[in-house]
């Protein structure tokens, strides 16, 4: 597995050394965030929910990212894939500043770039798997053809449950159709806010076991955002954060779920205490 270099830029510490470390980020990495600050609201509602964040996320990788409720996870992955706007700070997204972006050329990016995954599955209940599929792209104006429908659910395993409406199928067959709904356009990223959030423990593994092999077969580069030790074990490496701060980066074993789900909650019961 390939580490990531973590790029801390800041205006004084413009050296040499900052720059080749940047620069060989922007080869690697398919998403880069480089001393990002959101913060919600204003006056004395202003919340800082990320604080100086400087991360990349190679291609090819899958992250999963944990941390305390209210510590900033969600709000990283909206910024990380261009649907919030940091207050400060870069984003570059599959080699493009987001922040040099207007309005459209950001939905473009996002539509060419990005699948997302959510803990709803957001499925049409009158639609096939195959019709829900499809949607996103054709209400995007962009003709997709049957053979790549067919391929995504391929991908997901339901290659044989495309004429299935979501009532028809299980939980983890759902998020599945979503996946393969996120994936129909080859983004170069996935994210996946809490995807197992809604299942139980046996769909959830079905629905992890299908990320993971997407990332090892497709080299799909995938962020996920969990609360599950279990769930995070299956990534490649985990990203903590606490007070909107990146607090810790640890590198799992592929080979060793269990041991990484034990080590991943003693992680995160220091990050509570
Ligand atoms: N739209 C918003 N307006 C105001 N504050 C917000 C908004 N979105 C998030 N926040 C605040 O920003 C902080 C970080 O929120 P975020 O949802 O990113 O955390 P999280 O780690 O994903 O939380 P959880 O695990 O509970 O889902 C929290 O204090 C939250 O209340």
């Amino acid at each position: 597995m390939t580490t990531t270099a973590t790029a801390t830029t800041t205006a004084t510490a413009a050296t040499a050394a900052a720059t080749t470390t940047a620069r060989q980020a922007s080869v690697q990495d398919a998403v880069e965030l480089h001393g990002v600050r959101k913060v919600h609201g204003s006056g004395d509602h202003a919340v800082t929910a990320l604080d100086s964040v400087s991360i990349g996320f190679p291609r090819g990788t899958f992250t999963a990212i944990m941390g305390p409720s209210g510590s900033g996870k969600s709000t990283l992955l909206q910024c990380a894939a261009g649907l919030e706007q940091p207050t400060e700070g870069r984003i570059v997204l599959a080699g493009v500043d987001i922040g040099e972006q207007n309005e459209k050329q950001r939905t473009e990016l996002r539509r060419e770039h990005i699948g997302f995954v959510f803990q709803a599955f957001n499925l049409v209940e009158s639609l096939t798997a195959a019709q829900n599929v499809e949607l996103p792209s054709r209400f995007a104006g962009r003709k997709v053809r049957p053979e790549q429908v067919a391929g995504a659910l391929a991908s997901v395993g339901l290659a044989d449950r495309a004429s299935h409406r979501p009532s028809q199928l299980s939980g983890g067959q759902q998020q599945r159709v979503a996946l393969a709904r996120a994936l129909v356009t080859r983004p170069d990223v996935l994210f996946a806010d809490e995807p197992t959030g809604a299942l139980d423990t046996v769909t959830s593994k079905e629905v992890l076991r299908m990320m993971r092999m997407l990332v090892d077969q497709e080299g799909q580069t995938t962020l996920m955002v969990t609360h599950d030790p279990v769930a995070a074990s299956v990534a490649d490496v985990v990203v903590f954060i606490k007070d909107g701060r990146i607090a810790d980066r640890i590198p799992l074993n592929k080979d060793s779920q269990s041991d990484n789900a034990a080590a991943v909650a003693a992680h995160m019961a220091r990050l509570e205490a």
